[in-house]
């Protein structure tokens, strides 16, 4: 097991554009080695003003050199709940497949379909004897993005670029890496789909089954490819916003996380995750192997001490 970071009780996951919580104190890396292996990059542990500790991880690395399909998702999870981590802020650069929803603007999706194909690893308990089937109705955690609301509503308004913030949306999980078709764009509007990224699961998933509190802050930069009269979204297009988007998620973090590691420290807003897998996992038996119970003691300590 790694060792604990001293009073680090918040992880903030960067998407692409935002690689750096440059507002923040750099004091070190810590790169821990997992059961599921390394980190997508060293965990970035960072100071507030006030003192207080974060951790952040860029999803696909520093240097961007990881695709959504190859991310360590399972490594990233354990490696923040090994840090002693209890709840994630995750930011996520995303395509808007509603018109109300703007390039610039940021949303808090409060549901998932996914759209994933198989191909990347979505549990902990995946290849061991031992079977676990985590509560997932709810993919986010209610308290956490119900917390975040407000706050994040508030910094948007100061920040005097128009950006809006959106509640309650449904956001679309595909492979990629290339980007939709125009019919497929279509179809996720028709299922009720507000947005769509490439990378939220198994992320939601693996923080869910580790019981870590997981909010999803995404930040717009596309109309996907479902506008009739406008060209389907390119990488270039995606780009022109990245920028300013990862600046304004900076100021969003930078203004959430001393409160949200005071709240986390004291765990009042991180109940609902925490024994969510108590009956999730099946009773031990003499099928389990030790060896399988000692993997999933990294990121369960108390179901399998
Ligand atoms: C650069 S557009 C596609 C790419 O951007 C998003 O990454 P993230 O969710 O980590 O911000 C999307 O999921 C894709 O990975
Ligand atoms: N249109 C899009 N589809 C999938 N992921 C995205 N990330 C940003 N824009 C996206």
């Amino acid at each position: 097991m790694a060792a604990k970071q001293e009073n680090v009780f918040v992880g903030v996951i960067g998407g692409s554009g935002l690689y750096h919580l440059d507002n923040l104190t750099f004091i070190k890396h810590v790169n821990p080695e997992t059961p599921w292996g390394f980190p997508s990059s060293p965990i970035a542990i960072c100071a507030l003003p006030s003192g207080k500790q974060v951790a952040f991880l860029a999803r696909h690395g520093t240097g961007h050199s990881i695709a959504p399909s190859a991310v360590p998702a399972r490594a990233n999870i354990a490696a923040l709940k090994s840090l002693g981590v209890r709840a994630i802020l995750a930011f996520s650069a995303v395509g808007s497949l509603r018109e109300e929803v703007r390039p610039g603007d940021f949303a808090i999706p409060s549901q998932i379909i996914d759209r994933t194909k198989g191909v990347r690893p979505a549990s902990f308990f995946e290849g061991t004897s031992i079977v676990a089937h985590a509560a997932f109705g709810d993919p986010f955690s209610l308290k956490l993005s119900k917390w975040l609301e407000e706050r994040v509503k508030a910094v948007l308004e100061t920040s005097g670029n128009g950006a809006q913030l959106h509640s309650d949306k449904t956001i679309v999980c595909m492979e990629g890496p290339q980007f939709s078709t125009r019919a497929e764009s279509k179809m996720y509007r028709a299922w009720g789909g507000d947005l769509i990224n490439m990378s939220v699961l198994p992320e939601s998933k693996l923080a869910r089954e580790a019981e870590l509190s997981y909010a999803l802050i995404a930040t717009a930069t596309d109309y996907d490819s479902w506008r009739e009269h406008e060209g389907s979204v390119t990488a270039a297009e995606v780009f022109k916003t990245l920028q300013t988007n990862a600046e304004l998620s900076r100021k969003v973090a930078a203004s959430v996380l001393d409160e949200l590691h005071e709240a986390a420290a004291q765990g009042d807003i991180l109940t609902e995750e925490v024994g969510s897998m108590k009956f999730a996992i099946m009773p031990r038996s003499e099928k389990q192997k030790e060896e399988d119970r000692e993997k999933l003691r990294y990121v369960l300590p108390t179901y399998f001490s």
